[in-house]
């Protein structure tokens, strides 16, 4: 059956590549097919097909001016909506007919900790109206995509006063400009944030309210509700449990920020491994050099070449950005030329450390809850987590008592998670000997950089461990080769989505710098110059449905925000 649908994979292009295509253990398109299923595989196909002739997705040598860039992404979204992707079955008629909308939590002097957060709104029984206010600079919503320029509507957190009583942080729908002539609505001040180190495409704006006026229907109010007679009404027990559940709609986006981290981490490997198949440099003799994927210590970098992704946003998107940069380093100088595609890459993740939670702060969150279960332990309550991910510390004697005996390289028994996904999905012999030895040089690669706490922990007393790991690594880089660019192959995407001169699948990169020094580029420039942001704009633009706001929102707003930002990773 696999074999039947690999028929569906294109090859790719002749040229240098082929040398270590060749040599590849396994079909790289089963691989492919473990990684994808066929239907996913064509719909992509499909997808990209169109986008690549259409010009509001074309590639720019020279990165458009801010205001451009947001042009384009606004360009882009209107091209997706043309070309209706999304079929009937799959989503609603509201996620299809979706609008940019703006998620408003952050305030200038209150971002991780937003219990604190100053915006507030208060209920005023006589208009059944929620006023919106900001006290002072300090409480300004700040960094929200899409309401710099684009936005008619977004979601609002702010504190909730009913006759003087604050009733914590609630969310509200809160219209911004006119769907039909976008003029933003009296009682708001909104700034865009100014350049950033990425993203420009996207509109993050800052906005003050100014006593501003919204329905009592405008409440989100899945959790608690405000009658008209001004009586607060909930289920929940607490306003503890009101706050979490209010907030817990945030890790919908930290799940979109870990599969783009993932996303980013595959462009990367694929640039740097097709560079590193035909880029040459020393060898056994003069006339004979050899490709950098044969010097051993670059293949050090290919350790990072399959990090399973952790459900854990922190995990995903400092590995990613770790292993950027090494992609980036493997590729030497070139690698540092916009053209090489790294920087973006870079760039666009790095901000994913910071939104959605900050790292560091979540990662105290997730300390204190198995903080909790210890203590549980402690008082004699066993852990028993709804997906049992901590149920291991009920035998925590027994562990701290295990010590690491591991001799040779085959001792190693870890990923058991991954194992079992590969020995239940992989029926090609060929296919899963490459996901094993992938699989262990990603466990040996953690192992080695956490060796430190195996020694702090007494789990294993002898200093050869260390040598072991190593070792092993190194044997495993050797062994992965041949079979690197066979990988790379079925996770790529096509050129002009890659849009990176060192990493074109069929392996030439010698217009890497015809393209930096194009003689084309003042004309393109002047071109770029003369079109003007907005410039063609219809009303048309951002009609937004005037109904089921709130369901609209509830379920999207999240997704609406990440997808303009997914769009950006495109253009
Ligand atoms: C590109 C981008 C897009 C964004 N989009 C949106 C959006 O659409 N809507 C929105 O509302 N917000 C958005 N944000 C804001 C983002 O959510 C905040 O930047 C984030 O929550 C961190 O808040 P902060 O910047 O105020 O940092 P701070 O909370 O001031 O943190 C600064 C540093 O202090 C550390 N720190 C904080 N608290 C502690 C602690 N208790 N212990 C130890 N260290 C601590 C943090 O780890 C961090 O290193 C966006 C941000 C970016 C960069």
């Amino acid at each position: 059956m696999q074999s039947s649908h690999t028929a569906l994979i294109k090859d790719f292009p002749p040229g240098p590549l082929d040398f270590y295509r060749k040599q590849a253990t396994f079909d790289w398109k089963k691989l492919k097919l473990v990684f994808e299923d066929p239907q996913r595989i064509k719909t992509k196909d499909y997808v990209w097909s169109i986008l690549e002739k259409d010009d509001a997705f074309k590639r720019y040598d020279v990165e458009p001016s801010p205001e451009e860039q947001k042009r384009i992404a606004e360009l882009q979204l209107l091209s997706f909506r043309k070309y209706d992707f999304l079929p009937d079955n799959i989503l609603s008629i509201p996620v299809k007919q979706w609008k940019p909308a703006a998620f408003m939590l952050t305030e200038i002097a209150h971002g991780s900790n937003i219990k604190n957060i100053k915006t507030t709104a208060t209920y005023n029984e006589e208009t059944q109206d929620f006023i919106l206010h900001t006290p002072d600079f300090q409480a300004a919503k700040c960094w929200s995509g899409n309401l710099g320029l684009s936005c008619t509507i977004g979601v609002v957190f702010a504190q909730l006063y009913i006759k003087k009583v604050c009733y914590g942080l609630h969310a509200f729908l809160v219209p911004i400009r006119h769907p039909d002539t976008h003029e933003l609505y009296p009682g708001l001040t909104i700034k865009d944030v100014g350049l950033k180190l990425g993203f420009n495409g996207v509109d993050n704006g800052v906005i003050l309210f100014h006593n501003y006026g919204i329905p009592r229907s405008n409440l989100l109010n899945k959790f608690a509700d405000v009658t008209a007679n001004g009586e607060y009404v909930t289920k929940l027990s607490s306003r503890g449990k009101v706050f979490a559940s209010t907030i817990g709609n945030l890790s919908t986006g930290r799940v979109t920020v870990v599969q783009q981290g993932s996303e980013f981490l595959t462009y990367a490997v694929i640039i740097a491994i097709r560079y590193a198949a035909v880029r040459k440099q020393f060898g056994v003799n003069k006339n004979e050099e050899l490709a950098l994927i044969e010097h051993q210590l670059h293949e050090s970098f290919r350790t990072e070449m399959h990090v399973i992704l952790s459900a854990a946003k922190p995990l995903t998107t400092w590995s990613c950005q770790d292993a950027i940069q090494e992609c980036r380093e493997a590729c030497g100088g070139h690698g540092f030329l916009k053209a090489s595609g790294f920087g973006y890459l870079r760039n666009t993740n790095d901000a994913s450390i910071t939104y959605e939670g900050d790292n560091n702060v979540l990662l105290q969150q997730t300390s204190r809850w198995l903080l909790k279960q210890w203590d549980n332990l402690k008082h004699g309550i066993p852990v028993d987590t709804p997906l049992n991910t901590c149920n291991f510390l009920n035998d925590h004697s027994a562990i701290l008592k295990k010590k690491c005996t591991a001799t040779t390289i085959d001792d190693y028994v870890v990923l058991s998670r991954y194992w079992s996904v590969i020995h239940e999905n992989c029926i090609d012999i060929t296919v899963k000997n490459i996901l094993i030895t992938i699989g262990l040089l990603y466990g040996l690669s953690c192992l080695e950089k956490h060796l430190i706490y195996i020694y702090e922990g007494n789990f294993n007393a002898q200093s050869s461990l260390s040598k072991l790991v190593r070792d092993a690594i190194l044997s495993l880089c050797s062994t992965l080769k041949c079979d690197a660019v066979a990988v790379v192959d079925a996770l790529s995407f096509p050129d002009f989505v890659m849009n990176s001169v060192l990493g074109k699948s069929n392996g030439t990169v010698s217009r890497c710098f015809e393209m930096v020094t194009d003689n084309n580029f003042v004309c393109r420039y002047t071109k770029i110059y003369k079109m003007n942001f907005l410039k063609n704009r219809k009303p048309m633009y951002l009609r937004l449905l005037n109904q089921n706001y709130k369901i609209l929102f509830n379920n999207i707003f999240f997704t609406g925000m990440l997808g303009i930002n997914y769009l950006q990773f495109w253009c």
